[in-house]
């Protein structure tokens, strides 16, 4: 199926949006919420047009790809039509360009892909429908919510967290996909084996990040320190403008102990 499109929408991916309290819809604004009870808020909706072409790939495919969001455990089996196979987690697909590639390289993995900005979902299901793929599932949501409510522990073959918003400021940095608790959630989602690939051209996140995974008990490191890319992992229009600039990418691959 192909789907054309009428306005290219390829924006860059979200940056360092500013967080205001406006932003916040659950209330997890910058004013002293307690530690224990603050609940990570790592996106700003972005504004963003929805193409022609996006459109119809969410009318047409969205209802054979779209989960939609329900605090109840999500049957991944049925999720992919009678597909048992192992589910790798992505958060954050932004346009879905490197979701697409994976989803072809490894067609024996089903993906569940979750994505809050909407012209990414509609991107994303116009590839599904270009490249026939059907080892790709998408949860418009928050995917917080969907790992606390609709997974179950220790059921998950893996996670890409590619490029998750880098939050520059000091202030924001608490926004940061890859913090302790949420990388133990994480971690515990994950089968024995299983494994988190994060990827970024932050340095100073590239460090937390190794930071924070090397510090889970549930997680050891499959290289030493920073991994090489793996081969899955396509370089996007993204990441290729980036290193054309001279910035570097750091990946890194961390396994579920047995
Ligand atoms: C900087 S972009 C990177 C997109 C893509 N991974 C790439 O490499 O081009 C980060 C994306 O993560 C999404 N995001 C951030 N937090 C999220 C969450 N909790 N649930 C779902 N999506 C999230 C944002 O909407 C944004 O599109």
């Amino acid at each position: 199926m192909n789907i054309p499109d009428t306005v290219s929408n390829d924006l860059p991916p979200g940056d360092d949006a500013p967080a205001s309290p406006e932003d916040d819809a659950n209330g997890a604004t910058d004013s002293k919420p307690h530690p224990l009870h603050r609940r990570l808020k790592s996106f700003v909706k972005r504004a963003g047009r929805t193409t022609d072409g996006q459109a119809r790939a969410f009318a047409e495919l969205g209802p054979l790809f779209l989960i939609p969001y329900t605090p109840e455990p999500l049957d991944l089996t049925a999720a992919f039509g009678g597909r048992a196979g192992p589910t790798v987690l992505e958060i954050g697909f932004g346009m879905g360009e490197a979701t697409a590639h994976i989803a072809t390289v490894l067609p024996e993995t089903n993906f569940l892909c979750c994505e809050v900005h909407e012209p990414g979902v509609g991107a994303l299901l116009k590839r599904i429908g270009e490249q026939q793929l059907s080892n790709i599932r998408i949860c418009a949501h928050d995917a917080v919510d969907v790992l606390d409510h609709m997974l179950q522990p220790g059921t998950l073959a893996g996670v890409h967290v590619f490029f998750p918003d880098p939050w520059h400021k000091k202030r924001h940095n608490k926004r940061r996909l890859i913090q302790p608790e949420f990388v133990t959630k994480l971690a515990q989602h994950l089968r024995p084996g299983g494994y988190i690939h994060c990827a970024t051209d932050w340095q100073p996140y590239a460090e937390q990040m190794l930071e924070v995974l090397a510090a889970e008990p549930l997680l050891r490191n499959t290289a030493e320190g920073y991994a090489p890319k793996p081969e899955y992992r396509p370089l996007t229009k993204f990441e290729n403008r980036g290193i054309k600039l001279g910035h570097g990418v750091w990946d890194l691959v961390f396994e579920k102990r047995a």
